[in-house]
């Protein structure tokens, strides 16, 4: 059973329908959300509870460009404030020290929240700070304990719109990130997917961030992590 939310209504009824037809009618849910809004994010989170029992795996997808007034703000607003949100909603709804079952969370960060990222600044630091409250949250005891797991995964350039859509507000040399992006390569949405199953699958991996570039392969990067007494 699968519930997903975006702000675009018309691509996510047509995909709701897709997957409808293929898994059956009270398999899947759609609701336009808004994830930079609390309390529509509250209802969506409670509305899944009521109609599928629990919530096992929570994945925080949505994610903008903008480098320039306002749109820069609303890059923070969704992509570090709207995956900060649905993590933490997440967690009130798993953790079993308040009546949850356990589960995951698999937030999307980028290769740009990893690594240095000149042409996108503003970006980059909603994708890193994404990374540092995912692994922050996985290596906190009392999450631990309530079963909840976390992962992060840094794709490079993935074949979707958003990087059909590079453009002056959202990267500050288009050029120079063409170029990048020949120089990197696009990988396939199938690898980002397999990355995030394994994820899934494998409960031995809490707080891992993996980076998936067609460049660099798929890799589970290495950070030292001091234990807090
Ligand atoms: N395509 C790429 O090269 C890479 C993408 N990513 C990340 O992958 C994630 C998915 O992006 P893509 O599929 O590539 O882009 P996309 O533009 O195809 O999909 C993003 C989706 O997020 C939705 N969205 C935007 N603002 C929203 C909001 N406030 N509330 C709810 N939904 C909202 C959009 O309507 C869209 O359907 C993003 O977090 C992105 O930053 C990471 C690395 C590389
Ligand atoms: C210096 C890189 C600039 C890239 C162009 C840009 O402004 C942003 C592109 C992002 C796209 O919209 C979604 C992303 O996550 C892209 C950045 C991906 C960075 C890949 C870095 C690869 C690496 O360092 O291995």
């Amino acid at each position: 059973k699968v519930c997903f939310c975006d702000t675009n209504g018309e691509l996510g009824t047509k995909t709701l329908s897709e997957l409808q037809s293929k898994y059956g009618e009270g398999n899947a849910m759609f609701q336009t959300c808004d994830v930079s809004l609390q309390q529509p994010m509250e209802n969506l989170f409670k509305k899944v509870k009521e109609t599928f029992g629990c919530l096992d795996i929570v994945c925080n997808n949505a994610g903008i460009g903008g480098e320039v007034y306002p749109l820069w703000e609303k890059t923070i607003d969704v992509n570090l404030k709207g995956t900060t949100r649905g993590t933490l909603l997440a967690l009130e709804h798993m953790r079993t020290d308040k009546g949850g079952k356990g589960g995951v969370i698999i937030n999307i960060s980028s290769a740009a929240g990893l690594n240095v990222n000149p042409l996108s600044p503003v970006y980059s630091a909603t994708k890193a700070g994404i990374i540092a409250l995912t692994r922050s949250l996985a290596m906190n005891s009392e999450v631990k304990s309530a079963g909840v797991r976390l992962n992060v995964v840094c794709p490079a350039f993935v074949d979707t719109d958003l990087i059909k859509e590079i453009n002056d507000d959202n990267c500050l040399d288009v050029q120079k990130a063409s170029k990048f992006i020949e120089m990197i390569g696009v990988v396939s949405k199938e690898v980002v997917v397999d990355c995030f199953m394994e994820l899934v699958r494998d409960v031995n991996q809490n707080g891992a961030v993996v980076k998936c570039s067609k460049m660099d392969g798929t890799q589970y990067t290495s950070i030292e992590v001091k234990p807090v007494t």
